[in-house]
């Protein structure tokens, strides 16, 4: 897996909301919504009524509770990619950004001087995660942070960095992915969870990860936000499907115990980030306090419990289910866990995550509520609720009796709150299964069939699903695909490289683009494309490039070199010092790349024999560990990279890459003509985001 990203559905979000706007003149654009944002009454007397009476936080900290929910979110981050450049890119971090930030304090509008203080999240693996005492709004609108803006911004693009909300990042720890689980995403888009659950399944980075990721999201447009992120993190390993997860069917995979049977896949890891009223994010989202009922949590606990009793139901036994919500609401937190443990008895528990959660402050999850209707009245027994509310306030939403309240440790729920540590608010619960469900038990339940000899699919009426009708997924047959031979040999691709898992988006016609998947999840794709919508899968390996001076019609892309490195013969590999890397990276501008004699005497030396084409540029020191694709031209030796993917690797190479890190608040005539912004400001990033794929190759 490595770092790559792009722009484009921020970019085509700003097309549909000018389409949307010439449609509908009344629409407000972007911009009038943020300053609308800001004219919000933060108030709600139904809110703070139905949370006091909840006890949901002390009585003695009910002004601090109030008072943070009011301010505006701090930003936080994560530092992402592979373990040698994120270890370089935190000490970059830490001396360039931090140094000039620590006793830095910034007047924001309405407010009293913030220190913007930079904090390291305790409880993050590894370090990774900061925390800034100001907000995203802030640090755009500052000049005295506009470098730390182009940071964020150009490596949220070349997927160094992953802006992300501290209390989000918790479900994917608590989770404990390892690289040979099956993990399921049930409600995945749009998809920042997924990002981490990558991250941890690629953790061993010498290896291709046996398990994988299903990104699962009922909302079709939406799962296109999720192909989004998996092509920022070049992963073979994760499937994109669209389906009603209360619903998710079971699907089945190869049993490896006797390849000719099939068996139901079972998950290791599910997490359940499920719809939820939101009202846990009003520091981001400050609409809510104008909209907030009791009524949002009641609706949505049905399909609250519902999603996490199917998460149940597909996962393993010893496998972990994380249930999680940003609402306070215990209707949509405890009494849905509650209603689970009930009704699963002893084949699941709540387990205490704390340990793995060092230095959070939270709040112990509640035993005891009280459900309400919309009109505020509140009921301590579902026999007290008025019929005409009956099927609103369900009898499963109301609490264990006293007596039973100990047996299901709902107090090993952990409920974070806005004033605990200066974030958002968040509700995380992490269960395992220790034994089939009581309705699993009975044998009549097809889906824990044993394994069962594979069988060629009855036709199948075709379901009707939402959305676009994908492309579909072909895979290679074999060694004898016809444009393979030429690949392998081009590549001199090892032995150990399996075609099969090679595939494309098209029966017919000539193969353009050319994917690459793990074996699982080849299997995963082969035996189920018919019983769920796949929306994608596959990270691009090879791109056809009809070039006279290449002898093979496809050449390398970015995405997937990490995963398919390790098979690239000598004969396409080139290793270069670090100046001609930096030489090749400050002057990639496709219709003026380096001449091959500007380059040192050693890289001159490897090139002179080098065959014309696509190549792997390698580098390596102490510190880090860099690849990227090349090209060798007759006379030229050029980079592969996307703008910000180019800025990154400057920036970890600590050359100088001046030219892209622009104070968008000088006059443009104080700004020197070289300079390229690659802030969220510029159309050239946003249009330039394909791996240097939208760069023409030049030839000379
Ligand atoms: C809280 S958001 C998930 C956020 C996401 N996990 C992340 O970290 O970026 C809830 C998502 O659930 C999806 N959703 C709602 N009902 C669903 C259902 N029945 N099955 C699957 N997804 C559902 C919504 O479309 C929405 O994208």
């Amino acid at each position: 897996m490595g770092r790559r990203n792009r722009n484009v559905n921020k970019f085509a979000q700003r097309k549909r909301d000018k389409r949307e706007q010439e449609k509908n003149p009344q629409t407000k654009p972007a911009e009038d919504t943020r300053k609308h944002y800001e004219d919000i009454v933060r108030e709600n007397a139904s809110f703070e009524e139905y949370y006091k009476a909840q006890c949901i936080c002390p009585e003695q900290e009910w002004p601090q509770f109030m008072s943070a929910l009011k301010e505006n979110l701090p930003t936080a981050f994560r530092i992402t990619g592979s373990k040698c450049e994120a270890n370089a890119l935190m000490k970059i971090v830490k001396s360039e950004y931090f140094s000039d930030i620590l006793n830095m304090k910034l007047k924001v509008e309405g407010h009293e001087e913030e220190e913007i203080k930079p904090i390291n999240l305790p409880w993050y693996p590894g370090g990774l995660a900061w925390q800034l005492r100001v907000s995203r709004t802030d640090i755009r609108r500052s000049e005295a942070l506009y470098k730390l803006h182009n940071f964020l911004v150009a490596e949220t693009a070349a997927g160094g960095v992953s802006r992300q909300e501290a209390v989000s990042m918790i479900p994917p720890v608590v989770l404990q992915v390892e690289p040979h689980h099956k993990v399921l995403d049930m409600c995945a888009a749009p998809g920042s969870k997924t990002a981490q659950l990558i991250e941890f399944l690629h953790s061993d980075e010498e290896k291709m990860p046996t398990g994988f990721v299903i990104a699962n999201d009922v909302d079709n447009s939406r799962c296109y936000m999720l192909v989004h992120q998996a092509k920022r993190l070049n992963s073979p390993c994760i499937l994109i499907t669209n389906h009603d997860s209360a619903v998710m069917p079971a699907l089945t995979i190869t049993d490896p115990e006797n390849p000719e049977c099939t068996k139901p896949l079972k998950y290791d890891r599910v997490l359940c980030d499920v719809p939820c009223s939101g009202d846990a994010t009003l520091r981001k989202n400050p609409d809510i306090w104008l909209k907030w009922s009791t009524g949002n949590g009641n609706n949505l606990h049905g399909i609250q419990y519902r999603v996490l009793r199917r998460g149940c139901e597909l996962l393993e036994i010893g496998g972990r289910v994380v249930y999680s919500t940003c609402s306070f609401n215990p209707v949509e937190n405890e009494a849905v866990v509650h209603r689970l443990l009930q009704e699963a008895g002893d084949s699941v528990h709540l387990v205490d995550a704390s340990e793995s959660l060092p230095g959070l402050k939270f709040k112990k999850g509640m035993t005891y509520w009280r459900p309400a209707s919309k009109d505020m009245v509140f009921y301590e027994k579902y026999e007290d609720v008025p019929e005409k509310w009956q099927t609103v306030v369900r009898p499963q939403m109301f609490p264990p009796s006293p007596e039973n309240a100990e047996k299901y440790h709902l107090d090993r729920c952990i409920r974070i709150l806005p004033h605990h540590q200066d974030t958002g608010g968040f509700f995380v619960a992490v269960l395992e299964k220790k034994a089939p469900l009581p309705w699993e038990k009975d044998g009549k339940d097809q889906e824990n069939a044993e394994s069962t000899p594979s069988k060629p699919e009855p036709p199948k009426k075709r379901r009707r699903m939402g959305g676009y009708r994908e492309d579909p997924f072909v895979f290679f047959s074999g060694e004898n695909e016809d444009v393979f031979p030429c690949i392998k040999e081009y590549y001199e691709l090892k032995e150990d490289f399996d075609p099969t898992c090679l595939l494309t988006r098209c029966h017919i016609g000539k193969k353009k683009n050319i994917y690459l998947v793990s074996p699982i999840v080849k299997d995963v794709v082969q035996r189920n494309d018919k019983n769920i919508k796949i929306i994608n899968t596959g990270v691009k390996t090879f791109v056809r490039c009809d070039n006279k001076n290449m002898t093979c019609p496809f050449r390398l892309s970015q995405e997937s070199l990490q995963s398919i490195c390790r098979f690239i013969g000598a004969k396409r590999r080139l290793r270069i010092l670090k100046e001609d890397l930096i030489l090749v990276l400050q002057n990639d501008n496709p219709s003026n790349p380096p001449e091959i004699k500007q380059f040192s005497e050693h890289t001159q030396s490897l090139v002179k024999d080098f065959a014309t084409g696509s190549c792997v540029l390698e580098y390596k020191d102490e510190e880090l560990d860099l690849i990227l694709v090349g090209w060798r031209g007759v006379h030229s030796l050029r980079a592969y990279t996307a703008t910000p993917d180019t800025v990154h690797y400057l920036r970890l190479l600590g050359a100088d890459y001046s030219k892209y890190d622009i104070n968008k608040f000088k006059k443009a005539s104080d700004v020197p003509d070289e300079t390229t912004d690659v802030t969220e400001n510029s159309q050239a990033s946003e249009m330039d985001t394909s791996n240097g794929d939208s760069k023409e190759i030049e030839e000379q």
